[in-house]
This record gives C-alpha cells, structure tokens and sequence, in this order.
C-alpha cells in the first residue's frame, strides 16, 4: 500500500511475501533509514547505528555492535552479569547502585527519549524552505527536546568519563571489557578520541542501547505476563513445566536452566508474534526497485508492518489467539529468516542484540514464573485488561498492568 505523507511517499508492506522481498532480495537497495526530526537530534545527527542512515559511519558502529553483543564469548560474559543484575545493558553501569540518576529517573528518561526518537518535524514530509519556516515556528516542541537531549548528553557523558577514569581497571579503554569500551577503542583509532565528532559517535552508540534496549525488553516481559494471567491453562502449564525440571526450593535460577525449558520458550515467541516491541521497521529505498511487480522510486520510506504479519490470517490459524503450542514442532524462529516473524528485523539491519534480548526476557520471565504465583487485584477480572497500546517507534502498554506477586514456597 502506498501512502502520500505530505511531498514524501511511503508504502507499508504487510505481508510475509512481500517483506521477504524488501528485507532479503532488495536489502541492499532498502537498508538505509529514513531521516526524522527527533531521531536527529537524539543520535548527534545520526552519529548512531539505529537511526543512521546506510553510512561510513553507520558500518564502523554496527561492527563493534556485532562484536559486542553477537559475539558468543561476549554473551557467555553477559550471562554472569544478568543472573547477578549487575551490568545495565552492556554500559558498564550497575542500574540499582547509579549514582548518577536514580531508578525512577532512568524509567522516566528511557520512556519520554524513546518517544522523542520518533518526533517528527514539518520538514521531515515536506523538505525544503517551507518545512524549515514551519519546523522553526514551532519553538514548544524544539525547547522539549532540546531539554531531553541535554539529559541524556549529560548521562552518556558520566558512562564516558566513568570508562576513562578506570583506565587501569577492567572496564577500561580495553576493548574487550563492553561496548563503550569497544567504541572508545574506535574512535581512538580514528582520532582522539575526546574530540566533539568523535564523542558524538560514542554517545549516538549509547543513546541505541539506553533508548532502544531497556524499554523493548521491558514491553515483551509486560505482554507475555498479561497473556498469561488472561490464560491461567498456558501460566500453570509453564509453571509445572519449570518447577517440575527445575525442582523445588532453588534459591537462585542460572541461565543454564533455560535449556531445560520449552514452553516457556514458546510463550516467549508467541509474545512476539501477537506484540512485537517495534511493530513497523522504517527502512527507505536508495534507488528505485520493484516489490511484488509495483515500482518504488528512489527515497520512498518503506514500512514493514511486522504487526500485521503477526497477525496474516493466510500464515497463522486463529491469528488473533494466544497459543503458545503453534510453534511446537515448528522451526520458525524470530531470528531474520522466517518473514511471518520479525520482531527482531532482518537482513543488514537486523537488531545485533537479538540473542541476547531473547534469553534477557526468557530469563527474567523465568525467574518471575519460578518464584512467585501470580493473580489479578481484588474485584478485577482477566476480561478487564485494557490490552491497548501506544507509543511511535516502540509500542508500550496503555494501561500499566497490575499484578499480584505471591512467594512461591
Ligand atoms: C525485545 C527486545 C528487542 C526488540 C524487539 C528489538 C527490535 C529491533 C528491531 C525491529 C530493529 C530494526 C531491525 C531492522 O531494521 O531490520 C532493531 C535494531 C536495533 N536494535 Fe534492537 N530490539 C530489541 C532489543 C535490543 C537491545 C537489548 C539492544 C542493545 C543492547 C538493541 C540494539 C539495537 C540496535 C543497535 C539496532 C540497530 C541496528 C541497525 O539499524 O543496524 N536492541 N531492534
């Protein structure tokens, strides 16, 4: 479906056929992103991996992203860290004891400069003299994210000046100790690495993981619970599966333990299908294409509606439903190689954090299912769950969710 937005054209893609035609036959011509108002500012002018568009620059960061955090090793590493909670996405901070922002300030800064990536500006669709004079008279939205901006600078300055203080300690500018680490240690290559361009392009790399890696996890583990308490059958299932192959009374979970649990695993993905955390993937042509026999000119913002694909009543029986047992005896992953499912994205692009987000939620939604019983607050019933959502890049839920947690004894 093609979609005039002011001078610009866009077109959603919402089937399985023809995503796998964009993100696999044209990846090429269609990795690149397209440019907003918001999301420039926030990435030091697209200084990041996420929002950048297909650039020099966007090739070294995403390198040390694949380093970081696709590595084996480095995942073994982060094992240890998340059963401890110590490491707070791969920044080298210990969210619990920051000295710097307290948790509730992090909570409210990852959700307000999460939603700020996807402002948009006039001239964002209608380019030239006449969405500049516009995007100019609206002073308000400029002065709010010029306050946001400069929050979360001075954050991602504190993680700098903590890694560089420590030189002499594991954290370091040894390249190996995370992926501030990595980035400080390429952008020393390239320069010195104090210097403003060089700066921008470590904090571009910071605002991806503190924006865009807490929150998405956070919304996956918040639809899992909310289906599960709507389907007492599948919680008491994967609670007799885990207590049963994990025995009783274990003080601590490991992440070893995983491989021992498969509907959970199930529930994870099925999570995913019905609410993916990024529900539409923007990528944006770089030369004119053909997708499904239509024409797509060059710079023509492309859509992948990954929700809908979730949903495709031609691939999923009974889409709407939540059921887990649809993956069993299935080999459709969420990886980038099966079109139905693409919470994560696919091809150049897709998300370099994958597996370590995957078994982050399966993990802590282990751990939550283990340890305690969970109900509904008194008076309120499963069909009362508002299952809304909102958000622009990442979709949260509407109405905060509200549990009852029980000690498992
Ligand atoms: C449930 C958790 C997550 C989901 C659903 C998710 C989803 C996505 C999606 C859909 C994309 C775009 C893929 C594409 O264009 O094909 C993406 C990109 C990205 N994600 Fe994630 N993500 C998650 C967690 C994380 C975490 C924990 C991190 C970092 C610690 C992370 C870092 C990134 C980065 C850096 C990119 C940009 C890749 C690029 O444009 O080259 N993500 N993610």
């Amino acid at each position: 479906m093609a979609v005039p937005l002011g001078f610009t054209t866009a077109v959603v893609i919402s089937s399985s056929e023809a995503a796998e035609e964009v993100l696999k036959t044209k990846d090429v011509e269609t990795c690149t992103r397209p440019q907003m108002l918001g999301a420039r500012r926030l990435s030091y002018n697209f200084k990041d991996i996420t929002f950048a568009q297909f650039t020099d620059t966007w090739k070294e960061n995403h390198k040390v992203s694949m380093v970081e955090l696709l590595n084996f090793k480095k995942l073994q590493t982060f094992k240890s860290l998340k059963e401890e909670e110590m490491d707070f996405m791969c920044l080298g901070q210990n969210l619990h004891t920051n000295k710097f922002f307290d948790e509730e300030k992090i909570i409210q800064l990852v959700m307000e400069g999460s939603l700020a990536t996807g402002e948009f500006g006039v001239a964002d669709f209608y380019p030239g003299k006449l969405g500049n004079f516009a995007d100019w008279l609206l002073q308000r939205k400029r002065v709010i994210l010029e306050k946001m901006f400069k929050e979360l600078d001075d954050f991602y300055q504190h993680v700098i000046d903590d890694h560089l203080k420590s030189l002499d300690g594991p954290r370091g500018t040894d390249p190996s100790a995370d992926i501030v680490s990595g980035m400080l240690n390429l952008v020393g290559k390239n320069g010195t690495p104090g210097s403003k361009r060089n700066l921008d392009q470590v904090k571009g790399v910071l605002m991806n993981l503190f924006l865009g890696g807490i929150d998405t996890v956070a919304i996956i583990l918040i639809w899992a619970m909310t289906e599960l308490i709507r389907h007492p059958r599948a919680m008491k299932k994967a609670q007799e599966e885990i207590r049963s192959v994990l025995g009783e009374k274990r003080e601590k979970l490991t992440e070893e333990d995983l491989e021992k649990v498969e509907y959970l695993k199930l529930i994870v993905k099925e999570t995913f299908r019905l609410h993916p955390s990024v529900p539409t993937i923007p990528r944006e042509s770089m030369c004119p294409i053909k997708i499904q026999g239509y024409d797509i000119p060059a710079n023509t913002r492309i859509y992948i509606n990954v929700w809908a694909i979730g949903r495709e009543a031609k691939v999923w029986e009974n889409p709407e439903e939540f059921i887990p047992e649809r993956f069993m005896d299935s080999d459709v992953h969420f990886k980038g190689q099966h079109y139905e499912l693409l919470p994560f994205g696919s091809g150049r692009r897709l998300c370099p954090a994958v597996s370590f987000a995957s078994s982050t939620i399966e993990f802590g939604l282990l751990n939550m299912l283990y340890f305690f019983d969970w109900s509904l607050p008194d008076g309120v019933v499963a069909e009362d769950i508002d299952m809304g959502d909102i958000g622009n890049i990442s979709f949260y839920k509407k109405v905060p969710l509200l549990l009852v947690p029980v000690k498992h004894i």
